[in-house]
């Protein structure tokens, strides 16, 4: 054990106001291990176990953490940090504990900020322990594997995610133990990587490495040189070791946990990436969680339990419509960009799930929308049922109301962690799958059809498990209450005999008092000697015969009698007897149902689905949606669409719907143009966002709506500066235009905001220009290209795919009305200056401005030499350089 000779200033970083006593010790490695007592040292053995963990020991009602662990409790967590003997030799150490039922909520925030906690429980009863109590680690939480329901958020997947980089190629699996769901995937492109990683938002990234600091978590913002630059920062890594990750110990992994021979069936058997990440997964999964479940109301050691997860499912990024994290953003699907809050986002207006699984299912489908015609339109076909069916939607989502978690639940059961309300709540769940099934069995949409069918052994469990546990069992496993009676014969036995001596006992005061004619005779119980006969000094010596003298205190005798010794043991062992068979039957109860953790989720799946197009369908009725009708061209033909978040967000009929059309045979590229705040880039994302919500199978805000399918939606909005990379808001801006014209198909969705905008004027004009150009002429995506260059609608007179719109305002002698109508028409100024008048720039300045103004325009005119012959851009290329200047010297 290394012992450093001088010690830091072991409470750097903890604010003065949270330190009571000063300490010695920022490391339990510096102190001699026989010097401390025998807690602190057992304490100390378990820190070199979990070296990366912070761990939690429960000392009576409280989870204490000393020497380093009490110093980042207390700062992190705004704990006081006081102290504790450490031993004779030792003297104090940081000490900082919390309060045991407040577990969660600490352990969900040191999670969240990216520590792992290894919880370290009492696994006897202090009464009984002889010596130091016996304690274990009963469970380690890292921040990807959170089963506990208070640390979970509810509306969405807690994924853990590992990662195999080889060279170009990658291979990325992620799995949500608490819901069970476990994916792989491989593809080329560290960039798409990087995408993937960005939509999954994972709570934690597996990592093999070299590294000779394994287990070691990086939390985000960290860098190590065993993480690749290239990989996004905001997240926490877990630096692994390379054996768990090689393809055949992967490989052997997986086929022994899913009990198969191949992986053929589980579609990874080729791609020896998805297979590597999903195996070193799994091993993580072992070695974390699966020893965890330890039974503390007895002092054995558990048996080892899995954490049920689905067989593994291989996936293909380009199964999905591919939406980059920039669009993701500037689309703000799950949180705005200005705030980063959920409120204001695309899924904060969409989500009317009854459900937490609908809320998910909702929001994965909104990170992954679809490309597949039919997967899209099975969705629409059961919005379109239930849009027209209001009963039975109204019905269903009533139903669905009373629904609990069944994928968590069954995760819980699985992995030994559910209690018995947990319990409760599934069986009152799957009680209620009968009922819905005959809700929807007239039912012809395919997401209905997938409820009219309950697999008869969830109905048996389900009735199983009401017919064992009472209504409202207490939350806490051991003090028994938890089996109803008249199920089990021998613990009705047990409870009747209990309470035969409890009456026996009851009744004893009673029952001495008039044999020995003393009235003022007490029974009474206290922990230490149990139960006693009591009698006043001045009458004990008035005591029958058989009752033995057990303690004298001032004013009273205290008595027992052998029968009376007699009943209280067996009402004692009968308690605990009852207890513990109690808890017997509930663990059972609770195997039987993580073994069917595999069928519930499958069930719970199709009822999220359902949950989530209901809430859509309800959306669709009282926003008034309409059903998109998809195909496979490239038409994009909106009628009086809507942006759905803005149109919820202000008063209702405010909203100004517009129209659109793009694609063949309608132009490819529209310049839009209008003043500032007129609503452009409302209109820019409302198309995206319309487009978005086809592809989940939603309906659209919107009068009608013809829409070929997307393989990807791009765009390029506003300015922001990367001050994380230390990028300029230009660089940012141009990286993520080359990404578009370098991803860009015929078949994607551009939306451009303002491109060239962050620099100078004549630079920024041509590259807008030449973009625009390039997307109309060589890539024909469909694009939006919002400008205040009102000099690119010269494009549309260029080139036949181009279209000029303009966002319309009524201009008065005083103001600027923003009619927000967009039109046909290009805007021949951009009404930057009343803007700026308006703004209150002072009237010199506006004054000043205008003239500046009337000689730049009388002074520049757009030199075009592609007008000319309107020559494809190929001859152009050819054509002398000056044509491409398009501005004449001031
Ligand atoms: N169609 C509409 N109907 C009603 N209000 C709208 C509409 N479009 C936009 N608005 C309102 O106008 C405001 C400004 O819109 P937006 O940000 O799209 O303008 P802009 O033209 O892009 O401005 P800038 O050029 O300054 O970026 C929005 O916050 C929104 O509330």
């Amino acid at each position: 054990m290394t012992v450093p000779s001088t010690q830091p200033d072991p409470t750097h970083g903890v604010p003065d106001r949270l330190i009571k006593h000063s300490v010695r010790y920022a490391d339990h490695r510096a102190v001699q291990r026989e010097h401390l007592t025998p807690m602190m040292r057992h304490y100390a053995d378990l820190k070199d176990q979990y070296p990366h963990a912070i761990v939690l020991y429960r000392v009576g009602d409280f989870y204490e953490t000393f020497f380093q662990d009490a110093l980042i409790v207390s700062r992190e967590l705004e704990i006081v940090l006081t102290s504790k003997d450490g031993g004779k030799e030792v003297g104090r150490v940081p000490l900082s504990g919390i309060p045991h039922h407040a577990l969660d909520r600490y352990s969900a925030t040191l999670v969240e900020r990216g520590y792992a906690i290894a919880v370290c429980d009492q696994v006897e009863d202090p009464a009984e322990a002889q010596g130091l109590v016996r304690r274990e680690i009963t469970r380690v939480i890292t921040p990807g594997t959170i089963l506990e329901e208070g640390m979970l958020n509810a509306k969405r997947n807690n994924f853990l995610a590992a990662i195999v980089i080889a060279g170009n190629h990658w291979g990325l699996s992620y799995a949500d133990i608490s819901t069970g769901e476990f994916l792989t995937t491989q593809a080329t492109g560290l960039d798409q990587l990087c995408s993937e990683l960005m939509r999954l938002q994972p709570a934690e990234v597996l990592i093999p490495t070299n590294a000779p600091d394994l287990g070691g978590l990086l939390r985000p913002g960290e860098r190590s040189p065993h993480v690749p630059e290239s990989l996004p920062t905001q997240f926490c890594y877990t630096l692994r070791s390379q054996a768990p990750f090689n393809q055949h110990e992967a490989r052997q992994r997986l086929l022994e946990r899913f009990k198969v021979r191949s992986l053929e069936g589980l579609g990874c058997e080729h791609l020896p990436l998805a297979v590597r990440a999903a195996g070193g997964l799994l091993e993580y999964l072992e070695t974390t969680s699966e020893r965890s479940v330890i039974d503390t109301t007895k002092s054995k050691t558990p048996e080892l339990t899995q954490v049920p997860l689905q067989p593994i499912c291989t996936y293909t990024i380009s199964e999905y419509l591919t939406i980059d994290p920039q669009t993701r953003r500037n689309l703000e699907i799950t949180q705005t960009v200005r705030d980063g809050v959920f409120h204001g986002s695309l899924l904060w207006a969409l989500d009317r799930s009854e459900t937490s699984m609908g809320s998910r299912a909702l929001r994965r489908w909104l990170l992954q929308p679809l490309l597949n015609i039919d997967d899209i339109e099975a969705r629409h076909d059961t919005i379109q049922e239930l849009v027209r069916n209001g009963i039975l939607r109204e019905d269903l989502k009533a139903m669905l109301n009373q629904i609990y978690d069944l994928e968590r639940l069954a995760g819980r059961a699985g992995s030994g962690t559910a209690n018995p309300r947990d319990l409760v709540n599934l069986a009152e769940s799957l009680s209620k799958l009968p009922e819905l099934a005959r809700l929807v069995a007239q039912a012809k949409s395919p997401y209905l059809k997938a409820l009219q069918h309950v697999p008869p052994i969830l109905e048996q469990l389900g009735k199983h498990l009401q017919a064992h546990l009472v209504d409202r069992p207490p939350l806490g496993l051991k003090e028994g209450g938890l089996i109803r009676e008249n199920v089990v014969p021998q613990l009705d036995e047990m409870r009747q005999q209990a309470v035969d001596d409890e009456k026996w006992l009851a009744e004893l005061e009673k029952k001495e008092r008039d044999r020995t004619g003393i009235q003022t005779l007490k029974v009474g119980y206290n922990k230490a000697f149990g139960y006693f006969i009591s009698i006043s000094r001045a009458k004990a010596d008035q005591c029958p015969e058989g009752y033995e003298r057990k303690q004298t205190l001032t004013n009273e005798e205290r008595f027992v009698t052998p029968e009376l010794k007699v009943r209280e043991g067996r009402v004692m062992n009968a308690r605990r007897e009852i207890g513990e068979l109690e808890y017997e039957f509930f663990a059972g109860l609770r195997s039987q149902v993580g073994e069917q953790a595999e069928v519930i989720r499958k069930v719970a799946h199709a009822v999220a689905a359902a949950d989530a197009l209901a809430g859509l369908a309800e959306l669709a009725v009282y926003q008034n949606f309409c059903r998109p009708q998809m195909s496979v061209g490239r038409e994009i033909a909106i009628v009086e669409g809507r942006h759905p978040v803005v149109e919820q967000s202000i008063p209702s009929g405010f909203f100004v719907p517009n129209s659109a059309e793009l694609g063949s045979p309608a132009p490819d590229l529209i310049v839009l143009t209008g003043p500032n705040a007129s609503g452009k880039s409302c209109y820019l994302r409302q198309i995206g966002l319309i487009q978005l919500m086809a592809q989940i199978g939603s309906f659209v805000p919107a009068e009608s709506a013809q829409l070929g399918i997307c393989d990807r939606i791009f765009t390029r909005v506003g300015a922001v500066d990367d001050l994380a990379t230390g990028q300029s808001t230009f660089m940012v801006e141009m990286n993520e235009t080359a990404n578009i014209l370098n991803h860009a198909t015929e078949r994607s969705l551009v939306l451009l905001d303002e491109i060239g905008r962050g620099t100078a004027t004549f630079d920024g004009l041509s590259i807008a220009w030449a973009v625009a150009e390039h997307l109309a002429t060589e890539i024909r995506a469909r694009t939006i290209f919002a400008t205040h260059y009102h000099e690119l609608n010269e494009l549309a007179s260029i080139l036949p795919n181009v279209a000029n719109y303009q966002v319309t305002v009524r201009e008065m002698p005083e103001q600027i009305i923003f009619l927000h109508k967009v039109q046909p028409g290009g805007a021949d100024r951009s009404y930057g200056i009343e803007a700026g008048r308006l703004a209150g720039l002072p009237s010199s300045v506006i004054d000043r401005a205008r003239q500046v103004m009337t000689q730049i325009e009388k002074h520049s005119k757009i030199a075009i030499g592609l007008r000319k012959g309107k020559a494809k851009p190929s001859e152009r290329a050819k054509e002398p350089a000056q044509q491409l200047d398009i501005f004449t010297e001031l």
